[in-house]
């Protein structure tokens, strides 16, 4: 599968890859030793931007032993060096016919230009409107680049590949045939094959092309500077809760939901119950609190009746959310969590789910300055969460037509489930951190 390309795969290649591909924010095997296994490589006209650009996309297996990531990688090859993109070089590969100088990807306008042509677009959609293009920065799982035509888009090329319908496609499509308004509005998206160690081929989405909303700012950055202010954040986090119930109501159109039935609703309670042991074994400053989370998973046996299921947002947290000029609060980023299997992140789930994320983002937010000496709330923090949640929920409820409030017993269960995923997230990613969801589990159980 990956035969007569551009770059082909090689051991110079394999070894360039090897030392540029850990520094990247998108690795998703960071601090695991992994063997680099080829299982696709294309080629995409690069040449309609200069003669000089060769574009191959590589498909790699990223290979520890007990996980395997696959990746995506795009190249550019070179025969002159771009002297404008220093930043932006994986390395240089030396053959018999001289030197190639490989470009990441979406760094360069040959691949975005190809990659431009080989999207699919939405029935009655016009596409992605050429402009100049700029990868955006910033602490992010993917890789975005905003593409300055008229209007601008932004497409999110996906690093980490599963086979299979991407959500953030998916729900997008069936959120822009509704008409939504507080979610941006998807113009294409491209998908391709790769073979798996056993043989089979699969395929999957490989990126998405959405409306960008210029000059939006996001909701946490807008959270912390009101907090640090002493600004309430009421008035905000009541328009945030409508448009959370409006996506779900839009969702629920769109997708159906699921009346739980005896079998569903034991595979609800099976799932809390296992996320709880997985972050019981998974870090040891929950030890403290084994017998309690123990007691927990056992009492969520008798959780209420639950509410039909529908598709969900799956990870939704202010960072998640932009307000957008003449728009409001707009959601992004439909893939789910990112430490929750591809096959669970789409199935129908509770819509109280997004609820709670938000509710644990209020209490990050109140919590943050604290633990990293950031800044300093300009009111008391707890009294400023405990204020934007109401306001959430009230706004929530008057658009879904029940306060989330009324069901408090799981809406707690959720949030303590988000918090318990959160104390793995944070304990893998930013150990600083770990204190706020620690301290959230300590107090929801
Ligand atoms: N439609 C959009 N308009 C403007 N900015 C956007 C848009 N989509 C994403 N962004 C910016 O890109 C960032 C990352 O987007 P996201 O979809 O969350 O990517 P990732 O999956 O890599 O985390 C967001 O936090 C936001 O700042
Ligand atoms: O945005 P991602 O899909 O990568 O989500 C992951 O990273 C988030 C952090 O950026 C993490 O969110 C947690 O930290 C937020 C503050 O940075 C906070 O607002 C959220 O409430 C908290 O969950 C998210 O859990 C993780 O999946």
């Amino acid at each position: 599968m990956t035969g007569a390309v551009a770059l082909p795969w090689s051991a110079a290649l394999e070894h360039v890859l090897h030392a540029w591909m850990p520094r990247q924010r998108w690795y998703p095997a960071k601090g695991r030793g992994v063997g680099l296994r080829p299982l696709a490589a294309w080629d995409l006209p690069g040449a309609s931007v200069d003669g000089d650009a060769q574009v191959t996309v590589h498909v790699v297996a990223l290979d520890s032993g007990d996980r395997v990531d696959v990746v995506q990688v795009p190249l550019v090859g070179r025969r002159e060096p771009r002297e404008d993109a220093e930043a932006a070089l994986v390395g240089a590969l030396e053959g018999a016919d001289g030197t190639r100088h490989v470009y990441d990807g979406p760094h360069d306008p040959a691949y975005v230009a190809a990659l431009l042509d080989a999207f699919e677009v939405p029935e009655g959609g016009d596409g992605v409107a050429r402009g100049p293009a700029k990868v955006l920065s910033g602490e992010q799982s993917n890789t975005s680049i905003i593409v300055s035509g008229e209007p601008p888009s932004i497409v999110k090329v996906f690093r980490t590949l599963h086979p299979g319908a991407n959500p953030d496609v998916e729900v997008l499509a069936g959120l822009t045939r509704e008409g939504a308004s507080a979610t941006p509005a998807l113009r294409g998206w491209s998908s391709g094959s790769w073979t798996l160690a056993d043989g089979s081929t699969v395929s999957g989405h490989l990126a998405v092309a959405v409306e960008f909303l210029a000059g939006s700012e996001d909701a946490w950055r807008v959270a912390l500077a009101a907090l640090r202010a002493g600004d309430s954040f009421a008035e905000q986090a009541r328009g945030l809760g409508e448009a959370v119930a409006r996506v779900h109501l839009d969702l629920a159109h769109a997708f159906g939901t699921v009346d739980v039935d005896d079998a569903a609703r034991d595979r609800t309670v099976a799932t809390l119950r296992s996320r709880s042991a997985w972050a019981r074994h998974a870090v040891a400053e929950l030890a403290p609190h084994d017998g309690a989370l123990q007691r927990h998973e056992a009492a969520l046996a008798s959780l209420p009746d639950l509410p039909a299921l529908q598709r969900v947002h799956g990870d939704l947290h202010l960072g998640q959310v932009l307000h957008a000029p003449g728009r409001g609060w707009v959601l992004l980023d439909f893939e789910g969590e990112p430490l929750r299997p591809l096959a669970e992140r789409v199935l129908p789930d509770l819509a109280l789910r997004d609820v709670a994320g938000v509710l644990r983002s209020f209490d990050y937010a109140a919590g943050h300055d604290a633990v990293t000496g950031a800044g300093s709330p300009g009111t008391d923090p707890d009294a400023w969460a405990a204020e934007a949640r109401d306001a959430f929920c009230g706004g929530y409820g008057s658009v879904a037509g029940r306060d989330p409030r009324e069901d408090d017993v799981l809406l707690r269960a959720l949030e303590l489930d988000k918090a318990l995923y959160e104390v793995v997230y944070e304990a893998r990613n930013r150990p600083s951190w770990l204190r706020i969801p620690l301290a959230a589990v300590e107090r929801l159980l």
